[in-house]
C-alpha cells in the first residue's frame, strides 16, 4: 500500500474531501506551484510528479519526466514569485549578477554572485518573459565550466532551487545546450535543454531538489555539459523540514512547506493509484506496440543485413579479385613506366642529338643561304662576263693547241734531251773512278800518323803520294775527294747516274779499297750522315714519282754477296745448294739467274730489304776495322 504525502501550504485536509480527489488535488496543485508526493516504501507510485496530476497541461511532459532524476523536484516554467517564499530562504544568490533589495514587505535578500568557481558572467538587456517579481535575476547568468559550493551550513535538510534562462541561443534551436547538474554529486537533472522546454528568455526553475548537509556544512552544485556550456541564473537555498518516518501516515500526503498532513481516503488513493496504473500500462500498450514494431524493423534490418553481407561478401570476393588485378597491373604499369622512363630518356638523348643537329643544320643553311646569294651575286657576274668568257676559251683553246704543239716539241726534245745527256754521260766516261781520302781516325792521329797524301793538284783529280823521297807519285782520276769533302759532294757526282738509270742505262756505282779506308761509310754513310746508296734510292724514287704520269716504273731489290768467291743470294728465304753464277744475257746485260728480286715501293721498303740482306751477311769484324766485313755485298 502506497504511503502518499502531499506538501501544501494553503491547502487543508477539508478541502481534500470533496468528490472528485484528482480535481481537488490538481487545484491544490494549480493553487500552490509546490507539492511533493512520493512513496515511502517505493511501492507502485514512485517517482510520480506533480505534473503526473495535469490533464490537460504541457505537450511536453514525456521531455520534462525524463529531465528530473530526483523524486520530489519538478520543473516551473515561470519566474520567481516572492508570495511563495516568506521565510527558509537560506541563501539566495543572483548567478553572474549583483544584489537586489527585498521587494515590497517580503523580506528576500537576493545575494550578489558567490561561492560560484570557474565560470564566465552573461548578460542581456532584452526582457524577460513572464519574469515574475525578480525579472532582472534572469538578466544574468554564469555561464560555462563551473561550480557552486556552499560552506558553513547547519546540518540539516534543504532545499535547492535552480534558475535558469535561455539568453544566450535566443534563436535556437533546440540541442544547442543540454547539460547536467549534481548536487552533492547525485544528478538531480538530466541533460536539461531549457530552448526546449520554454524557449528562449523564458523563466525556468527547477525546484524542491531535497538535500541533506551533513556535518561538514557543505553544499556543492555541479554544472556538466553535454552539448555546449551549462548556464545558471540563480540558486536559492532554503530549509527544509525534516520529515521523520514516524510521521508519515498511511494514506495521507504531506506538505513540504509546512508539513501539514493531508488525510487521503483509501477510495482516493486507490483512485490515484489506478490512474497512475491506467497511465502506465498505456504506456506499456504504447511501448509493447513500438516494441513489436521495432522488432518487425529489426528482423526486417536483419534480413536486409543478412543479404547485404552476402553482396558484401561477392562484392569483397569481387574486391579481393579487382585488388589483385590491380597489383598485376601495377606490376605491368611500373615495367612500362621504367620502359617509358628508359624511351623517355633514350629519346630525350635522340630529341637533344636531332635538335644539335638541326642547329647544326640551321647554322649550314644560313651559311648555304650566304654563299648561295653570293653564289647568285657571283653567277650574275659571271653571265656578264659570259661573251668575255667566250673570248677567253676561245684564247685557252688556242693555248691548249699551242701547248699540245708544244708537248709534242717538247717530248720530241727530251727524248733529245735524254740521248744527249747520256752523250755527255758517255762522253764523260763510261767508266769513272773517284777517289776519296778519309781523315785521320783519331786513333791514326793520336799515335802521331800523319797523311802522306797530297791534295796540292787535287782539284784537277791528280793525287800525289809522298814517298818519303823528293820524288812523289802521282795518280790521275776523274775527281779526288778531299777529307773536308762530305756525303752530298760525293753524291753530286753520282746523282746524274740515276737518271741515266731511269732512262734505261745500267749503271754500275760500287767502292773499292783497302780495309778502313771508308768504303762502307762512303756507300752507306750513318743514318744521320746517309750514303751514296741511300741518296741514290732517295732520288730514284722522287725521279719515278716526277715522271709516274708519263712511266709506270717497276723496281726491285737483290742482293748477293761474294765470299770465299762463291755467290750468295742474302734474300733466300731457305738456303739452297743451288749455286748462283753471275751470266752475260746479251751485250752489257748481265743477270745472276735465280736470285731473288724484292719489289719495292719505296726507300723504306728497300731500307728493310737492305736490312733484311745485311741481317743474313757472313760477317766477322776483322782486326783493322770493327765495322769491315771480309766479304762483298
Ligand atoms: N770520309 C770519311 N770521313 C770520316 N770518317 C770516315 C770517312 N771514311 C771512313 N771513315 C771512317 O773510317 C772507318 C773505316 O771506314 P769503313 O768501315 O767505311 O771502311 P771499309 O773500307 O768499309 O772497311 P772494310 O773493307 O774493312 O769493310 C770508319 O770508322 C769510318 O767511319
Amino acid at each position: 500500500m502506497a504511503d502518499t504525502r502531499l506538501n501544501s501550504k494553503n491547502c487543508d485536509s477539508e478541502t481534500l474531501n470533496s468528490s472528485s480527489f484528482s480535481h481537488r488535488v490538481h487545484d491544490c496543485i494549480k493553487d500552490l506551484k509546490m507539492i511533493e508526493p512520493w512513496v515511502q516504501n517505493g511501492d507502485a507510485l514512485s517517482g510520480l510528479r506533480i505534473e503526473d496530476f495535469y490533464d490537460g497541461d504541457g505537450d511536453n511532459t514525456d521531455l520534462v519526466d525524463s529531465v528530473l532524476c530526483i523524486s520530489g523536484s519538478r520543473l516551473i516554467r515561470a519566474g520567481f514569485k516572492k508570495n511563495n517564499f516568506t521565510d527558509d530562504i537560506v541563501k539566495f544568490v543572483n548567478a553572474g549578477g549583483g544584489s537586489m533589495n527585498e521587494v515590497g514587505d517580503t523580506a528576500i535578500f537576493i545575494m550578489p554572485d558567490t561561492s560560484f568557481e570557474g565560470g564566465d558572467v552573461l548578460r542581456t538587456d532584452e526582457g524577460i518573459i513572464d519574469g515574475g517579481d525578480f525579472a532582472p535575476l534572469y538578466q544574468s547568468a554564469r555561464f560555462g565550466n563551473f561550480c557552486y559550493r556552499f560552506d558553513n551550513l547547519p546540518p540539516g535538510d534543504y532545499f535547492i532551487d535552480l534558475h535558469f534562462v535561455e539568453i544566450i541561443n535566443t534563436n535556437g534551436p533546440k540541442g544547442m545546450r543540454i547539460f547536467d547538474v549534481y548536487i552533492q554529486e547525485e544528478k538531480v537533472v538530466s541533460e536539461l535543454d531549457i530552448y526546449s522546454i520554454v524557449g528562449a528568455n523564458k523563466p525556468l526553475q527547477l525546484v524542491d531538489v531535497r538535500v541533506t548537509v551533513g556535518e561538514d556544512g557543505v553544499i556543492v552544485i555541479r554544472f556538466e555539459g553535454v552539448n555546449g556550456s551549462p548556464v545558471v541564473c540563480g540558486i536559492c537555498i532554503k530549509g527544509a523540514p525534516k520529515v521523520p518516518g514516524s510521521q508519515v501516515k498511511h494514506n495521507g500526503l504531506v506538505c513540504s512547506n509546512c508539513s501539514a498532513e493531508v488525510e487521503v481516503t483509501s477510495a482516493q488513493n486507490k483512485h490515484i493509484r489506478l490512474r497512475s496504473t491506467a497511465k502506465y500500462e498505456k504506456k506499456i500498450e504504447e511501448l509493447s506496440t513500438q516494441c513489436q514494431l521495432k522488432t518487425k524493423e529489426c528482423y526486417e534490418a536483419w534480413m536486409s543485413l543478412t543479404a547485404t553481407n552476402q553482396e558484401l561478401q561477392k562484392v569483397r570476393m569481387e574486391l579481393d579479385n579487382k585488388s589483385f588485378e590491380n597489383h598485376c597491373l601495377d606490376q605491368a604499369k611500373a615495367m612500362q613506366a621504367a620502359k617509358l622512363r628508359e624511351v623517355t630518356s633514350r629519346f630525350e638523348h635522340k630529341r637533344r642529338f636531332w635538335e644539335a643537329a638541326i642547329d647544326e643544320l640551321k647554322r649550314n643553311i644560313k651559311v648555304m643561304k650566304e654563299e648561295h646569294s653570293q653564289l647568285s651575286l657571283e653567277a650574275h657576274d659571271c653571265a656578264d662576263s659570259v661573251p668575255e668568257l667566250n673570248k677567253m676559251i676561245l684564247a685557252v683553246q688556242a693555248l691548249v693547241a699551242q701547248c699540245d704543239d708544244l708537248k709534242l716539241k717538247y717530248s720530241e726534245e727530251q727524248v733529245r734531251r735524254k740521248q744527249l745527256y747520256n752523250q755527255i754521260q758517255e762522253a764523260k766516261g763510261n767508266i769513272r773512278v773517284f777517289c776519296r781520302c778519309r781523315p785521320l781516325s783519331k786513333e791514326e792521329a793520336s799515335s802521331g800518323y800523319a797523311t802522306v797524301v797530297d791534295f796540292n793538284a787535287a782539284k784537277d783529280g791528280d793525287l800525289g803520294i809522298l814517298t818519303g823521297c823528293s820524288t812523289k807519285k802521282s795518280y790521275k782520276f776523274d775527281r779526288v775527294y778531299m777529307p773536308k769533302d762530305d756525303q752530298v759532294d760525293v753524291f753530286a757526282d753520282a746523282s746524274p747516274m740515276v737518271t741515266s738509270v731511269l732512262d734505261g742505262y745500267n749503271v754500275c756505282i760500287f767502292a773499292y779499297g783497302q780495309t778502313g779506308t771508308g768504303k762502307t761509310f762512303t756507300m752507306e754513310g750513318t743514318e744521320q750522315n746517309r750514303g751514296v746508296n741511300y741518296r741514290t734510292l732517295e732520288q730514284l724514287f722522287k725521279i719515278a714519282e716526277e715522271r709516274k704520269d708519263t712511266f709506270a716504273y717497276k723496281i726491285s731489290v737483290s742482293v748477293l754477296e761474294v765470299y770465299n768467291e762463291q755467290i750468295r743470294d742474302l734474300l733466300a728465304t731457305s738456303p739452297t745448294s743451288k749455286k748462283l753464277e753471275i751470266r752475260q744475257a746479251s751485250e752489257g746485260v748481265h743477270r745472276v739467274p735465280g736470285i731473288v728480286e724484292a719489289r719495292v715501293e719505296n726507300i723504306k721498303e728497300v731500307w728493310d730489304v737492305l736490312q733484311a740482306g745485311s741481317n743474313a751477311r757472313a760477317v766477322g769484324s776483322n782486326n783493322v776495322n770493327e765495322h769491315s766485313s771480309r766479304s762483298h755485298w
